[in-house]
């Protein structure tokens, strides 16, 4: 299969990011300008960007957080003066930190140039403070070793919390009675979970305000943060091609579909407590849905584009239980080898109810997505890891192939494959070569990996640069919040009071048979049952 050629660089003479900057003509809205404005700034002023990173001998600050640290480094990213401080109980000399952060950081496969030197200068500037979560005076400590390598710069100071939830707001409290810039700002990375449910997500909210503003706090929503995710306003609202077609008038349904193919273990502690409602539904896919429906917004700075995903997800019809599947894996043999089933993991009780997977179909009450069904699905230990977006078309008026030649036309379908192996596919009804008239179902392709020779950033890249950088398009506000958590609140609580029982589902399958009802209830089939690739 022949693929268009990439398009070339622009070349030097055209108006560039730089040239703008420099001549003063810099939009704010404009994402890739605003980054380099701000390197271009920070290095300018003689300011320095100390970001620490609470629980630092976590899983998460080991696995996302410091690889994706060093990626920034490695692509200049950084501000010129940055200092990177992990924070934890656990004692550690400097030493001991950078080894532990040197085993997870790996080189762009498509820049290997100077690894081991880049490798090498970024984690000299790494550094180790052992200290309590609610400890004033250990917090001051910190600020004191802060202050020593800030030097006497104007200091901005980003936290990056990366600990259980229940120890947040003792954090928070810390580090901005204790350990705030006194001349810069200071900004806070909350990672998920934000509350269980609407109750205690406020209070979590107004804990944390009772010492940041609003525009301190960062949420963070990794998806937000994916390649996939951030291009789809740029395919809605850059093509003339799809908005038009972006309605009830010409789609059928939508449909969000997460899967992964290995289970909760090691996690089951945290899982049980969550399920996959609150773990990805709640989050991850409902963001992407409002992102997907959202209306125009109008510009494309943060406050404008979270306007419009507020309003989307209040015109979200409340969600009833017969509209939701649950279900949770079991124990499985495949291959001789014995998968374990969920409650087969010791920090999870043996009678749990907790959802591994669930399925819902949400409809939105608004004049542009009235009647359409949004059909989710999520689901932990399946037989496969993915996550994307398919958007079924209506059928053709009149079906004239159907009238002429007896044929039955596929309706298009639109593919959204945020991963793996990033794609967007239409599926098309075409003419097979030939004297003959014979029609098959082929698709228009974008694969990213054959089309872009950059390799793609992890979404905490994407992510941390902004908060260094203020930009808040791809955090989530608190309404944005309290919106996501009334429509999931009333099912959860009527799910745990009424002890629905999950369906059981082998590791390894495709989830519970009762999701297939629940699309066929509103005419649609789950659009990833097939063994397609993106190759037509
Ligand atoms: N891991 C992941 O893939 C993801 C994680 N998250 C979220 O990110 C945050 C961090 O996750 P993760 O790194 O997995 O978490 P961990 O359980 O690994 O905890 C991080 C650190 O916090 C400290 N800690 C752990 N439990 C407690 C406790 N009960 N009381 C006080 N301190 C504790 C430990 O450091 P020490 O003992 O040294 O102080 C630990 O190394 C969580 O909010 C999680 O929900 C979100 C998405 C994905
Ligand atoms: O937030 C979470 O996301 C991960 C999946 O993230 P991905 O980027 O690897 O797709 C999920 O495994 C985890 O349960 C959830 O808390």
């Amino acid at each position: 299969m022949e693929f268009p050629s990439a398009t070339k660089a622009a070349p030097a003479t055209e108006e560039t990011p730089l040239n703008k900057i420099k001549d003063g003509i810099l939009s704010k809205s404009s994402h890739l300008e605003v980054r380099d404005a701000v390197n271009f700034d920070t290095n300018t002023k003689e300011s320095t960007v100390s970001i620490t990173v609470v629980g630092a001998s976590g899983d998460l600050a080991k696995k996302k957080i410091f690889p994706a640290l060093f990626a920034l480094y490695y692509e200049d990213c950084l501000p010129k003066h940055f200092t990177i401080f992990g924070y934890a109980r656990t004692k550690m000399t400097d030493a001991e930190l950078r080894i532990m952060v040197s085993k997870t950081l790996t080189c762009r496969i498509d820049k290997r140039e100077n690894c081991n030197d880049k490798m090498e200068e970024f984690l000299q500037r790494c550094f180790y403070h052992s200290g309590q979560y609610d400890s004033e005076e250990h917090f001051m400590a910190l600020d004191k070793t802060l202050k020593e390598h800030e030097a006497g710069k104007q200091s901005n100071r980003l936290f990056y919390l990366s600990i259980p939830p229940n120890i947040f707001v003792n954090v928070v409290k810390c580090a901005c009675t204790s350990a705030s810039s006194a001349n810069g700002w200071t900004r806070v990375i909350v990672e998920k979970p934000f509350g269980r449910d609407s109750e205690s997500s406020a209070t979590l909210t107004r804990s944390l305000k009772q010492y940041l503003e609003e525009d301190q706090i960062f949420r963070i929503d990794h998806y937000l943060g994916k390649e996939l995710v951030e291009n789809l306003s740029v395919l809605r609202f850059s093509n003339l091609i799809f908005e038009p077609q972006w309605s009830r008038q010409y789609i059928r349904n939508v449909q969000l579909i997460f899967s992964e193919d290995f289970g909760t273990e090691g996690r089951g502690g945290y899982f049980d407590n969550y399920g996959i409602i609150r773990d990805v539904m709640q989050n991850h896919l409902l963001q992407i849905l409002a992102l997907f429906a959202m209306e125009t917004p109008v510009s494309l700075d943060a406050e404008d584009i979270r306007n419009e995903k507020v309003k989307l997800l209040r015109s979200i019809r409340p969600l009833q239980l017969e509209d939701v599947v649950i279900g949770q894996y079991k124990s499985h043999t495949k291959g001789g080898v014995k998968y374990p089933g969920y409650i087969d993991d010791k920090t999870v009780p043996r009678d749990s109810l907790t959802p591994t997977f669930a399925a819902a179909a949400l409809f939105i009450d608004n004049a542009r997505w009235d009647g359409v069904p949004f059909l989710m699905k999520a689901g932990k230990a399946l037989h496969a890891r993915g996550a994307e977006i398919r958007v079924q078309f209506r059928h053709v008026p009149g079906n004239l192939y159907k009238r002429s030649y007896g044929m039955n036309l596929e309706t298009n379908e639109l593919v959204i494959r945020l991963q793996p192996d990033e794609a967007i596919y239409l599926k098309i009804n075409n003419k097979v070569p030939g004297l003959g008239m014979k029609l098959d179902r082929s698709n228009l392709i974008l694969h990213y990996a054959t089309r872009y020779s950059k390799e793609i950033p992890d979404a905490y890249e994407r992510l941390l640069l902004d908060a260094i950088e203020g930009e808040r398009r791809l955090f989530i506000r608190s309404d944005e919040l309290d919106a996501a958590w009334s429509l999931f609140t009333p099912l959860l609580k009527e799910l745990e009071e009424k002890k629905v029982v999950p369906e059981l589902y082998p590791y390894g399958s495709r989830g519970p048979v009762r999701s297939h009802y629940l699309a066929a209830k509103y005419n649609v089939r789950w659009g990833d049952l097939g063994t397609e690739s993106h190759q037509a």
